[in-house]
Parts: C-alpha cells; sequence; structure tokens
C-alpha cells in the first residue's frame, strides 16, 4: 500500500542503499562511471541493444536496486518540490522541454553540433539557419536537463543524451511531430467525438487535419511512415520493449519446423530476431503495401532466405492457414474492441487444431503492484494509444473479455512477463472438442 507521507530519511537511506548497490557493480565489474558526458555509454551498462553493448547483463539484484532508486529519488524531489512548484514547473509546464524538442528536431540542431568537440552559437545558428537568439534560448533550456552542454562561454557541445537525438531520430521525431500536436488537441477531440474508438476519431486525426486512420494515411506519405518504421525498429532496442524479451520470453526453438505469420510484422525486426534463435522456422512478415516495399529494401542488408514479405490486410481474413503460430506484436493495442476483436477474428479460420496465436503486448498491471515509474512507462504507452489510435492499453481483464468477444473456444493458455519487459506474451489456442 503506498502511504502519502513517505519519511523523506526512510527515503534518503534507501537511496543510499541502493546507490551503493550501483556503485559496487560499477567498480567490481571496472566500468565506468554513469556520465552525461558525450562519449559517455548511453545505456546502463548490459541492458542496451546487443549490438552495441558489450557488457554482461546486471544481476537482478542491481536491476531492482536500480528500480528502486529511480523511484525513490522521484518520490523525494517531489516531496522536497513541495505540490505547488511540482504543479506549476514539472507538471503544468512540460509541454515546454516538447517544444524546444520539436525546434531542435526540425531544424536539425543535433547534426549542426559536432559530435567532438564544439560549436559557437554564432556558427550553429548560420549552419541551421535559424535566429541565433532564439536557438540559444532553446537550447540553454534544455541544458537544464542535461541535453547539449555550454562547453565554454557561448559555445554548444553534446552529452551523452543530444548525441541520441540523432540515433533516435525517428523516435523522436515521430513522438514530437505526430504526438506531440494530437496532445494539445485532446480537448477539442472529446468535445466532438466524445471517447470514440472509430480509428479516424482520434487527436491525431483532429491535430493534423487528417480523415484517414494514422496507418491508412502513412501509406500515402512515405516520409512520415518511414519514421514510424524506424520508431518502431527504436523501440525494439529499449530497455522496457527490447526485441529479446520475445525471443527469450517464449520457446519459440521448441515449435520445431513450421511457419510463424508476423502479423503487421513492420519491418520483420521481430521475426529476424526469433530467426537467430529458432533455426527450424520460417517468416512471413505481413503489412500494408508500401510498409512491405520499404521493408523489403531495409531487409536487403541483413537478408534472411526463411524470412519473407506479403502484402496482407490484417482488416480481412488471413490467407496463410495453419502456421505455428500468428505472431502480432504492438497491434492489438493499437485499436479498440471493436476493431482488435475483427482482426483476431480473422485468423480463427485459418488456424489448424495445433496454430497459436501470440500477441506481445503490455498488460497493465493492477495498482501497487510496480513502481509507480514503471507504471508510468505503460501509461505513457496508454496515452499514446488514446491520442493517435483511439486504442487501449488493457489490464488482463479487458484482454480476457477481448479474447472472449473474438470466439467462445478461444483460450488463454499462458501468460508471460519476462522481468524487467513492458510487454508480456500472451499464448492462445482453439480449444477442440
Ligand atoms: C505498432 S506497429 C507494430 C509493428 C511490429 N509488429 C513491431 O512489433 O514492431 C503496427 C504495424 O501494423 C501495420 N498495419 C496497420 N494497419 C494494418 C493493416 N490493416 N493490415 C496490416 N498491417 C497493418 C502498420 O503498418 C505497422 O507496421
Amino acid at each position: 500500500m503506498s502511504t502519502l507521507t513517505p519519511s523523506i530519511l526512510d527515503l534518503a537511506n534507501e537511496i543510499q542503499l541502493a546507490t551503493e548497490t550501483i556503485h559496487a557493480y560499477l567498480q567490481d565489474n571496472s566500468l565506468l562511471p554513469l556520465s552525461f558526458s558525450s562519449d559517455a555509454f548511453p545505456f546502463f551498462p548490459g541492458t542496451g541493444p546487443r549490438s552495441v553493448d558489450p557488457f554482461p547483463k546486471p544481476s537482478g539484484s542491481v536491476q531492482n536496486a536500480r528500480r528502486d532508486l529511480r523511484q525513490a529519488c522521484e518520490t523525494l524531489l517531489q516531496l522536497i518540490m513541495t505540490p505547488a512548484d511540482h504543479l506549476i514547473w514539472n507538471f503544468a509546464c512540460a509541454h515546454d522541454s516538447s517544444a524546444c524538442l520539436q525546434y531542435v528536431y526540425r531544424f536539425r540542431i543535433a547534426d549542426a553540433v559536432p559530435v567532438l568537440g564544439d560549436i559557437s552559437y554564432a556558427d550553429l545558428a548560420k549552419k541551421a539557419g535559424v535566429d541565433q537568439g532564439q536557438c540559444t534560448r532553446i537550447l540553454r533550456m534544455i541544458m537544464t536537463q542535461n541535453y547539449f552542454h555550454e562547453a565554454k562561454p557561448g559555445h554548444v557541445g553534446h552529452t551523452a543524451g543530444s548525441k541520441l537525438l540523432q540515433t533516435l531520430k525517428d523516435t523522436v521525431g515521430y513522438v514530437i511531430e505526430e504526438t506531440f500536436p494530437s496532445a494539445s488537441s485532446i480537448g477539442g477531440t472529446v468535445k466532438r467525438y466524445g471517447a470514440s474508438g472509430e480509428r479516424n476519431e482520434t487527436a491525431w486525426n483532429v491535430a493534423h487535419g487528417k480523415e484517414l486512420p494514422i496507418f491508412e494515411y502513412f501509406e500515402q506519405d512515405p516520409i512520415r511512415m518511414t519514421r514510424f518504421l524506424g520508431h518502431m525498429d527504436n523501440l525494439g532496442s529499449n530497455e522496457a520493449y527490447n526485441i529479446e524479451y520475445l525471443t527469450r520470453g517464449y520457446d519459440w526453438k521448441g515449435l520445431g519446423k513450421g511457419t510463424v505469420v508476423d502479423v503487421g510484422g513492420s519491418t520483420g525486426h521481430a521475426s529476424f530476431a526469433i530467426a537467430r534463435v529458432a533455426p527450424e522456422l520460417d517468416f512471413v512478415v505481413q503489412d500494408l503495401k508500401n510498409v512491405t516495399e520499404g521493408a523489403k529494401k531495409r531487409a536487403e542488408d541483413h537478408k534472411n532466405e526463411r524470412v519473407v514479405f506479403e502484402v496482407h490486410d490484417f482488416l480481412q481474413p488471413q490467407t496463410i492457414t495453419g502456421a505455428s503460430v500468428y505472431l502480432l506484436r504492438f497491434i492489438c493495442h493499437d485499436y479498440s474492441d471493436k476493431i482488435a476483436s475483427k482482426i483476431l477474428g480473422n485468423l480463427i479460420p485459418a488456424m489448424a487444431s495445433n496454430s497459436k496465436i501470440v500477441i506481445m503486448d503490455g498488460i497493465v498491471p493492477g495498482p501497487h503492484t510496480v513502481t509507480k515509474f514503471e507504471e508510468r512507462i505503460m501509461r505513457t504507452m496508454d496515452m499514446e494509444m488514446m491520442l493517435n489510435f483511439n486504442a487501449v492499453e488493457r489490464d488482463l481483464e479487458s484482454w480476457k473479455a477481448l479474447f472472449a468477444k473474438v470466439h467462445r473456444r478461444l483460450r488463454l493458455l499462458q501468460v508471460v512477463t519476462p522481468p524487467g519487459s513492458a510487454q508480456s506474451i500472451m499464448e492462445l489456442a482453439m480449444e477442440h472438442h
């Protein structure tokens, strides 16, 4: 049970103990200190994407210390700020950071700052084609959160965080150019449409003045679609949404020979990752036409003959029958129950007696079962779903209610939530008499 009056001394002690655990872990493993420096590793050692993280995975106790430390620091900070200051400066004015981020993204400021060394505000403004005074003010604002730093008076250099604005450009761009306008339209959208579950009555539709649902619109706008695909790839490298939770959290190898249909599989990054751990499986990645064409081009770099791409609209009946698994990662959460049940229902006639549906999506935890910090990651995703898709992150009861709507013989066989993962794996099959 959470208390509304935590002891600041208890919090400080918790912070001290957890910090010692993390410090000992870094020292014992001869790891560099955590740092904002531009050459610092931007992930906690051992938790970044495999391709860039050579460090051993931290133990459960180190990860628990990190989790508790984040929560305790946040709670202590908020108490010390007082409700009055926190409301005004942190909560009500959160959009100011988003405004700065939009400026930095749109005018490619992170690209114009050298990776090594620094640049004067005057040269930076010239290079980016922006006003020097405005650029300086905006950068000085986000420097208060350790994005960029003033290396010497009047000169800007990167920090580890601002360098990520380049590597995670698609994620920043998607959030700041698609969702940030949607967020500011929620009031008007609800006035106009109420709590609509329709795909084209979202805050995104209102903010961007579009008639089509977001994915159908992206099909016609290759630049915005490519950015979205890049965002999904990036998310697979994020600590809470790492694709490894999918490859390790389900016995893919145990399926032996068979086909996995990756429904709405985008660039196929989930299929490629599973293919590495399950050598006997073949994969068909299905998506909309232009996404599929883009995905095929991207896949040329890491060709794998066992992964093929196919155009398929998941709002239509599934055409591949008898697959071992129909995988839906990050799909059902994009839709209201009315549409998600149609997508799942389209799979049922294609399933053989041993076919499974594997859904990987968030399951919103019950109150007080995880830290507020962890819960907020899922609720941030829930807001994203509400604003751009009129969709929802479900708790377990809501998932069960959705499955019951799809077919009376559809059974949830198991739910696995790998430690650290913001998503769970749900395995379903049809019960046969
Ligand atoms: C949130 S992304 C998830 C992608 C991927 N499964 C993953 O885990 O990264 C949703 C995907 O569904 C695709 N999609 C949207 N509407 C679709 C439809 N009607 N038929 C097939 N795919 C669709 C989108 O193009 C996008 O690639």
